[in-house]
This record gives C-alpha cells, structure tokens and sequence, in this order.
C-alpha cells in the first residue's frame, strides 16, 4: 500500500529543494490534495535553519488544521 502520514496518503515527488522534498497528498477523509513538504532534519540542523523553519511549521499546522 502507499505511505501514510497521518490522514495523508503520499503520492507522487513533486520537486526537491535545498532542504526539502515535497510530495503529493491526499487527505483520506475528506479527498482534499495538497502538497506536503518532507525537511531533512539533518541539513536543516547544520545550516541552522530552525529560526525559519519553525515558525512556518507551527502557522502552516493550525491555519490548515482545525482539528
Ligand atoms: N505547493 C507546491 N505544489 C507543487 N510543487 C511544489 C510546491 N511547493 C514546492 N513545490 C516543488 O518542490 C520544489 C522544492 O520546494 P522547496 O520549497 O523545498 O525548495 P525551493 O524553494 O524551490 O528551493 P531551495 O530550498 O533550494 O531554495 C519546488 O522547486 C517545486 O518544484
């Protein structure tokens, strides 16, 4: 079967970055698709990257998920 995160099937890469990768998903619940972007803990960790990352992290996760 395909990778599961959460409500979120994975599907397809859709492009790569610096430090990331971002892949197709599907909300299994509601059918929604979105793109999910997968950080590489460890080059953000050595280019020290956590001040930007974070707080995208916490506003993408309670704009886009009421639950
Ligand atoms: N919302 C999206 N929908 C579809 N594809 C996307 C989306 N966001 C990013 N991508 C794809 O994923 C790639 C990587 O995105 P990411 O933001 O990690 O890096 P970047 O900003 O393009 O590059 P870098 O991190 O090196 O500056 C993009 O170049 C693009 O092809």
């Amino acid at each position: 079967g395909r990778t599961r995160v959460g409500r979120y099937e994975l599907g397809r890469t859709l492009g790569e970055g610096t430090f990331a990768k971002v892949k197709f998903a599907r909300n299994v619940e509601t059918g929604e698709n979105v793109a999910i972007k997968i950080l590489d803990k460890d080059k953000v960790l050595k280019h020290k990257m956590i001040a930007q990352v974070l707080p995208s992290c916490l506003s993408s996760s309670s704009s886009s998920d009421p639950t």
